[in-house]
């Protein structure tokens, strides 16, 4: 597992992670989710030691990872989809990761085709798309068989079905045992991934819970209701307890689902002509839960010339 203590990096004046505890653990999948610039490629670069911490520790399996011998049989990592040598062959490349390693090169074989890339692994990999330098990447991350798994959004640049291939693989690893922790800016992909969520932003956690607990806190729903008798409505489901909203000429009900509504507004003998359920979505509840950690904010026409 990946644990972390009180784990910070600054960058000159700049907190890039701000003295944060987590625990990844093993036989799930653990989304590491936050905005740009949050701070979740600088927290996995201090896991594979490719960063040194400011301060704090973290470690894999109770080693900070540069002490380890066999870096790849210990841990897996996609960080950089393009940190390969763009003149040499997908194949050449994960030849050299083996031999360097310390694996038997039959293991090439294997990631090539797990990966779906041998059919162009004698091509230099400069010529990659990215989904295919993506696709190489998570190959160099499994060649070692490793017991820990660290993927930096590894679905930029796929297709869906690459998307879909992602998904499927980082479930299948967990459930072979292994801590897999996988990094992304869309709640979306993750609440279909992940079966456990760390959120992060401006280098704090902002939330360390399951997915499922993530989803029925956040993901809140409400009825929309049209209706000429909008006041009267309105009255009946206030004096009901419920908490009513008006927007755009609609009500917005939290607490009672459409068929009460209905029920209530036809014992009164009133006309209702919109009745709608509304979910937010997970982006939704994402961005609410980051709205302020956010640190690229783009904005609309009105407010640049404003
Ligand atoms: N080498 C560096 N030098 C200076 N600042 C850095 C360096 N690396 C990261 N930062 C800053 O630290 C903060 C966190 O960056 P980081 O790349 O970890 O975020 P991220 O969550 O991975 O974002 P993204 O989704 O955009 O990749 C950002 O403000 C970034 O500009």
């Amino acid at each position: 597992m990946i644990r972390a203590q009180a784990l910070s990096k600054t960058f000159g004046d700049k907190t890039a992670v701000d003295a944060i505890d987590f625990t990844v653990k093993p036989g799930r999948v653990t989304g590491f989710l936050g905005p740009n610039g949050a701070g979740k490629s600088t927290t996995m670069r201090m896991i594979l030691g490719l960063d040194a911490p400011t301060s704090g520790t973290v470690t894999v399996n109770g080693h900070r990872h540069l002490t380890s011998p066999a870096p790849l049989r210990s841990i897996g990592a996609l960080i950089d989809a393009h940190a390969f040598h763009p003149g040499r062959s997908a194949r050449d490349h994960l030849r050299w990761l083996a031999a360097s390693n310390g694996i038997p090169t039959t293991r090439v074989g294997e990631v090539l085709e797990l990966v779906g890339l041998e059919s162009v692994a004698g091509q230099r990999a400069g010529r990659y798309s990215l989904g295919m330098g993506q696709r190489l990447g998570i190959a160099a991350a499994l060649i070692g068989d490793p017991p820990v798994v660290v993927l930096d959004e590894p679905v930029n640049g796929l297709d869906p079905e690459g998307i879909r291939w992602v998904r499927a693989l980082a479930r299948r690893l967990a459930e072979e045992g292994r801590t897999v922790f996988v990094s992304s800016h869309l709640m979306s992909e993750m609440a279909l991934t992940a079966d456990h969520l760390i959120v992060i932003g401006r280098g704090q956690i902002l939330a360390d819970t399951s997915t499922e607990d993530f989803i029925a806190t956040h993901a809140v729903s409400y009825v929309r209701v049209k209706s000429p008798a909008r006041a009267e409505i309105g009255a009946l489901l206030t004096r009901a307890g419920h908490e009513v909203e008006v927007v755009d000429n609609a009500l917005h009900v939290q607490g009672i689902d459409p068929a009460a509504i209905g029920d209530l507004v036809h014992r009164h003998g009133l006309a209702v002509h919109e009745l709608t359920l509304v979910r937010s979505s997970l982006e939704d509840a994402f961005m609410t839960l980051t709205a302020d950690s956010v640190e690229y904010v783009s904005k609309t026409r009105e407010e640049v010339a404003a």
